[in-house]
């Protein structure tokens, strides 16, 4: 055989792996947004600490594929954890949130992508974590992917089985409406149904009760031509920024009513799931 037949023949291979193993979950979200910074690693960390709180906990796991600044282990306080290998399969982080967590920073010295690398590597990296990690028994996966809408969540979405739908994520700037349009119209292009918009950063609440917009209305076209998608508004809140821990977790408390926080990214759950099942 020749040395590109055989490459394209283990490239085959792995591709039907993945879709076999990925293909067991039940629920499979893709986290994306059109740009970078606008909250996507918060959101997705979230999202997975909302799922555990409303009946996922030990059955959920998030593949943290944004290779360009993997920090969900960062929020959820697992920076400095390591992942275990038989020198084969890689097992995910087991958090004491129920989640389990798989991540590019895992393996990158200095937790930071060489400048070097180009895309078939980075796709590999993806592609490697994908393949190898055993979940054990998941119903829910959500992927946090690299900012913008690259090759990168191409290869993403070819090795995942069956995307359930994408979140899209972005803040109410002027120029918001236009990267969720790429954002969604890029979705049309890989199969991919858009299950819902989270606006992040939205709203400052001060401490009388009152609502401040930081970037102004900017975000009322996104509400013109898209609002229906709209399954949560989160505030800007420094606590979002710090690590989850013992004193700073929004989901431990049994009376929610008070934390606005909490009961967006879980109504934002909830309706991930609903949407699914079409109720
Ligand atoms: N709702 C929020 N309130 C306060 N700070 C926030 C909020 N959302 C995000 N941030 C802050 O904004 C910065 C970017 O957040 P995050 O890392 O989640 O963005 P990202 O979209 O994943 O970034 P990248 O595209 O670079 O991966 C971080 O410093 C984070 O702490």
């Amino acid at each position: 055989m020749s040395i590109n037949a055989e490459f394209l023949k283990k490239e085959a291979e792995m591709k039907a792996l993945s879709i076999r193993k990925t293909s067991m979950i039940r629920y499979k979200f893709i986290v994306l947004s059109g740009k970078g910074g606008v909250g996507k690693s918060i959101v997705t960390a979230n999202l997975g600490l909302a799922f555990s709180k409303l009946g996922f906990k030990g059955k959920i796991g998030i593949l943290d594929a944004d290779i360009h600044g993997p920090s969900i282990p960062r929020y959820l306080g697992y920076e400095n954890a390591e992942v275990l290998t038989d020198g084969e399969k890689l097992y995910p982080v087991e958090t004491k949130y129920g989640i389990k967590l798989m991540s590019a920073s895992f393996f990158l010295k200095d937790k930071e992508l060489p400048i070097i690398w180009r895309g078939p590597l980075k796709i590999k990296l993806i592609r490697d974590m994908i393949t190898s990690t055993e979940w054990g028994n998941l119903d829910l996966l959500l992927i946090d992917t690299p900012p913008g809408t690259g090759d990168e969540i191409q290869g993403i979405v070819e090795y995942i089985s069956k995307i359930t739908g994408a979140v899209v994520v972005t803040i109410p700037s002027d120029v918001s409406l236009h990267v969720v349009k790429r954002a969604v119209s890029f979705l049309k292009t890989v199969n991919v149904p858009l299950k819902g918009i989270i606006e992040n950063m939205s709203f400052v609440r001060c401490n009388d009760g009152s609502v401040k917009r930081p970037f102004g209305e900017g975000g009322a076209k996104v509400e013109k031509e898209l609002g229906e998608k709209i399954i949560a508004r989160i505030p800007m809140n420094p606590l979002l920024s710090n690590p989850i821990d013992d004193t700073n977790n929004p989901y431990e408390y049994d009376n929610l009513n008070n934390n606005e926080v909490a009961i967006s990214f879980m109504e934002a759950a909830k309706k991930l799931i609903e949407s699914q099942s079409g109720v």
